[in-house]
């Protein structure tokens, strides 16, 4: 499918699960995915054909978008076959890395452990300065509150340097989640 959409195409660094999730998850992911694809935006991702990783490259490459995939030498059995770009990193480090570098803004949905990983990690290189990407967290089911309410304590109590507003911000839903990147 040709995109529909006009908007300045960004490259969107997606963190999300690599498990196979219930539907309000999957259902939310879709759209996000579609939003993408239809306004021309590249996703860029973990590279794996596996769980929500798999549903949002799906979704954007059936609605026009490109797909970016930085993957890493021991999961490249997983690499998603079909994607405009795949890039095999030697390390994890390496490969967080990348995924930032080829970004113009970074999307955190729903995850586990690698999820968190990543997510913290780009927030701590941006409160350092190292880069100002615009990072949205899309808070499907409230499946954040508890990460929210503990930064907004952090932030609070003067445990963070700058304001959380300058960090990152919550979406409920993926529509409001791409405006919140420009997209
Ligand atoms: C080995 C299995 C699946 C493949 N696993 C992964 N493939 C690619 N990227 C992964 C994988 N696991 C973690 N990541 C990265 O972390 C995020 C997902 O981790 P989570 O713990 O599931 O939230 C994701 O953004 C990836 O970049 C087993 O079937």
């Amino acid at each position: 499918m040709e995109p529909t959409d006009s908007a300045t195409p960004l490259n969107v660094c997606v963190f999300c699960s690599a498990a196979d999730l219930d539907e309000v998850y999957t259902a939310a992911a879709r759209e996000f995915a579609e939003l993408l694809g239809r306004r021309g935006h590249t996703l860029v991702w973990g590279g794996s054909d596996v769980g929500l990783m798999k549903v949002m490259a799906d979704g954007v490459q059936d609605a026009g978008g490109r797909l970016v995939g930085i993957t890493v030498e021991f999961l490249r059995s997983r690499a998603r076959e079909g994607a405009d770009e795949m890039i095999v990193t030697a390390s994890l480090a390496e490969r967080k890395a990348l995924l930032l570098e080829r970004a113009d803004a970074v999307a955190v949905l729903v995850g586990g452990t690698g999820t968190l990983d990543e997510a913290t990690d780009i927030l701590e290189l941006k409160k350092h300065g190292m880069h100002g990407k615009s990072v949205v967290v899309l808070n499907t089911a409230g499946f954040y509150d508890g990460l929210k309410r503990q930064l907004q304590r952090m932030d609070a109590e003067r445990f963070l340097p700058v304001p959380l507003d300058d960090l990152c911000t919550f979406a409920d839903r993926p529509d409001e989640a791409l405006s919140a990147l420009g997209g």
